[in-house]
């Protein structure tokens, strides 16, 4: 468990789901799209909520639909438009550091939305690992299939530089070493699959054969095998 004086705030950044999972376009629709999108977003939510390991869970968007969807779920709403000073996911991400760092964070839990293997026993663990950091700036990271940074959490979030893209992951841990923090990686099924590319899919769809596929995610692989759904949410030709 984190220490009592340990403030983490958790958001979780959320595209436009029209515009999501754009590397699925040759094997989903753009409706199919939107909605493994909203699926796993809701499953991701649900599991920090269930983990109880921040204060709040915000949600990080610049979309309507987004907005939505936190207030239903009960999650805080980061309107990306004001937070951030700039476009893309680095300046909303810092955006958001700055903002909870000045109503009190002293953490930030940066989990992506498409994660729907993630379960609150690994957010636990998470939060276990950062715990058993000593030393200033601790920083744990959960490295993605492709060398991107599915969890990111950073003590005084406000002062790390974020650097959200292509290998992330190995520049978050250059990031630590420039800023002397200390800094841990979980590896484990639940935070390393993202779903990006129509591997990812195979992966979530064998995951789902075990039951280790979160629910909504899981409701909406079932929908797409069934023939009855085939008109509203079909492959892209
Ligand atoms: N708020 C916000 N979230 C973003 C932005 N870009 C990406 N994200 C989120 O960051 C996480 C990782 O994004 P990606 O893996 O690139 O997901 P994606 O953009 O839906 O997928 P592609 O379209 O295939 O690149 C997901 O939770 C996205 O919703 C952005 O500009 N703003
Ligand atoms: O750095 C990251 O984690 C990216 O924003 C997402 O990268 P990926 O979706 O290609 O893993």
């Amino acid at each position: 468990m984190s220490s009592r004086a340990d403030v983490i705030w958790a958001v979780v950044p959320v595209k436009d789901f029209a515009m999501a999972k754009s590397r699925l376009a040759a094997t989903l629709s753009s409706a199919a799209r939107a909605e493994l999108a909203r699926a796993m977003s809701e499953d991701v939510i649900s599991a920090l909520q269930s983990a109880k390991v921040a204060e709040h869970v915000c949600v990080l968007s610049d979309s309507p639909a987004v907005q939505q969807l936190a207030a239903r779920n009960g999650a805080v709403w980061l309107d990306e438009r004001t937070v951030a000073g700039a476009p893309g996911l680095n300046a909303a991400i810092a955006g958001a550091a700055r903002v909870a760092a000045a109503r009190g964070a002293t953490a930030l839990l940066v989990v992506h939305a498409d994660l729907p293997l993630l379960t609150a026993s690994a957010l636990t663990h998470v939060l276990d690992t950062w715990s058993n950091l000593s030393g200033k700036g601790r920083v744990v990271l959960a490295r993605s299939r492709d060398g991107g940074t599915n969890i990111c959490l950073a003590e005084r979030p406000d002062a790390f530089t974020y650097h959200y893209g292509t290998n992330s992951h190995a520049l978050h841990v250059d990031e630590c070493v420039r800023q002397h923090r200390v800094v841990a990686n979980v590896e484990m099924p639940a935070t390393a699959l993202d779903v990006d590319t129509v591997d990812d899919l195979e992966i979530l769809r064998a995951a789902a054969r075990t039951n280790a596929c979160s629910s909504h995610t899981a409701a909406f692989l079932a929908k797409i095998a069934t023939p009855v759904f085939g008109n509203e949410i079909e492959a892209a030709p």
